[in-house]
């Protein structure tokens, strides 16, 4: 018999499905095809399929158990223009993306990651002082900004930055905003008609092209500048440990041009990269606790159990802290900070009795995962008891949230030690509340390939003076030395 691809909805003639995929939250829609069609059916768009996985069974088949034929990227025309395929996230599977993800594990594997625990505890105890000082979160997306900045520059370059309106900021975060937009699809017009930057300059689309020289120039300016600083910090030997200076000093100064220009590269990425996912994952945080005060007050006597109200937690805290850590998973469910990861068949294949043709575009529908009411029942409340209570068959969020095989994301550990640090710092010292009378119920998110929460909708309140008065002793002078306790764990 034949093998066929998985049915879907029918499309319309010639485009399929192209314009009938919703700009604002398409997350939903692919999600509710899934009640209709199943858990794998096939979208078409200009002729070309795509296809969707809603379950974690069986993105785990393909995505990860067969991850040597599924670990490509679609093809984004606008990211090689742009110049971003230098960056992990567009590079397709070789040796330049082996040895980007060795080095960027390298630093922050859960081992390396240990030189800046100091870092991200002052980074949150620096959250608390801008909270304090605004405790009605008017500004609460720069403070959010602030506290990750601070890390991710730290761990790239060495450099704390403290002002989210530092022009190095502002274009890092420029960049990351305008990177998810290409991941997400925006510029695909490029990827249909990859003729079009063939065309001359006066010919109608080219503007995009002009865009992407924009960007390229702009990334090349940031990967320049972050090198220059820590060129300048090691010839005034007062360099700072952190990735870019860690290279200098193995390669002893002798990097070949291009090796020199991957290794920046890898550091914009980093510190770049890892700042709207983080930001995502945060705010999140901070509206769960606003809406949901029951899980608040347990997360709080918690914490009060271990710190007897007297202290800040610290990293050493985490296994005392097991409510803390299952509101880490319920975040990094609720709102899914990558809700559509795509992939690009490398061969033909065969898979469920299903026939998959080379270069179909596959989709991992990470939001309907979050929704399973099988493994997640009343998917849409927040529930972090779920992970708690050892009787219910549940995936661990970790599983799906940071993606698959091959290309999961390297920046795990720093994500799981940061947010664990702010989300337990800020609830030891402060109530959150609903910013007005009432919180919306419906969760609206927003975003491309980034997914983020459409407003946290809060404000605080100090429970605790005391530990107020103990954030407020952490300077921005400790935040921009290395740390003495840091330990050296590089071999
Ligand atoms: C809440 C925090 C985060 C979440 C939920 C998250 C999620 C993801 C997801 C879903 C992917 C796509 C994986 C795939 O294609 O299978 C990814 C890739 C990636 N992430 Fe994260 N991420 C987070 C934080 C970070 C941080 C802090 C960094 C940097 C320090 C980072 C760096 C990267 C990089 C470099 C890739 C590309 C990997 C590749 O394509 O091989 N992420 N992340």
């Amino acid at each position: 018999k034949r093998q066929r691809l998985p049915p879907g909805p029918r499309g319309r003639p010639l485009l399929g499905h192209l314009g009938l995929i919703p700009k604002v939250q398409p997350w939903l829609w692919f999600t509710g095809l899934a009640r209709n069609y199943g858990e794998i059916y096939t979208l078409r768009i200009l002729g070309r399929p795509v296809i969707v996985l809603n379950s974690f069974k069986s993105i785990e088949e393909v995505f990860i158990r067969r991850s040597n034929k599924y670990s490509n990227k679609p093809r984004r025309v606008m990211g090689e223009l742009s110049g971003l395929t230098g960056s992990m996230s567009f590079m397709n599977p070789g040796a330049l993306l082996r040895n980007a993800r060795k080095q960027f594990t390298l630093e922050l594997n859960a081992r390396g990651i240990q030189r800046y625990h100091t870092t991200m505890e002052d980074a949150s105890r620096m959250l608390i002082q801008d909270l304090a000082a605004d405790l009605g979160c008017s500004k609460l997306e720069d403070h959010v900004n602030r506290a990750v900045g601070v890390v991710s520059t730290r761990i790239s370059f060495g450099h704390s930055i403290y002002d989210p309106a530092d022009p190095v900021m502002r274009q890092a975060r420029e960049l990351a905003d305008y990177a998810s937009h290409v991941l997400g699809g925006a510029y695909a017009i490029l990827d249909f008609f990859p003729f079009l930057p063939s065309l001359p300059d006066w010919a109608p689309g080219t503007g995009l092209v002009r865009l992407a020289k924009s960007w390229k120039a702009q990334l090349i300016s940031l990967a320049d500048t972050t090198a220059g600083v820590v060129q300048r910090d090691l010839m005034a030997g007062s360099a700072p440990t952190s990735f870019m200076s860690n290279v200098y000093s193995r390669m002893h100064h002798n990097l070949e041009p291009e090796e020199e220009q991957n290794a920046k590269m890898i550091a914009v990425t980093m510190f770049a990269g890892g700042m709207l996912p983080l930001q995502s994952a945060i705010l999140t945080f901070l509206h769960a606790m606003a809406r949901n005060p029951e899980s608040q007050k347990r997360a709080q006597e918690e914490l009060d159990s271990v710190l007897g109200g007297t202290r800040l937690p610290t990293v050493a805290d985490r296994a005392a802290l097991p409510y803390m850590t299952a509101i880490l998973a319920e975040t990094l469910r609720w709102v899914p900070v990558g809700p559509l990861i795509s992939r690009k068949a490398l061969e033909d294949d065969e898979w469920n009795g299903y026939f998959i043709p080379k270069g179909t575009t596959l989709v991992a529908n990470n939001w309907a995962v979050s929704r399973d009411p099988v493994m997640y029942p009343d998917p849409e409340q927040w529930r972090p008891e779920r992970y708690l209570d050892k009787s219910e068959d549940i995936v661990n969020p970790w599983d799906y949230a940071f993606g698959y095989g091959r290309r999961k994301c390297p920046g795990l550990p720093m994500t799981d030690t940061l947010c664990f640090m702010i989300f337990a710092t800020v609830l030891a010292v402060f109530d959150i509340k609903p910013a007005g009378r009432s919180i919306k119920q419906e969760l609206q998110t927003k975003g491309a390939a980034l997914c983020r929460i459409e407003s946290a909708e809060c404000i605080v309140r100090v429970r605790s003076p005391q530990l107020v008065g103990v954030c407020k002793e952490t300077n921005e002078m400790d935040l921009a030395q290395p740390a003495a306790s840091e330990p050296e764990v590089r071999p």
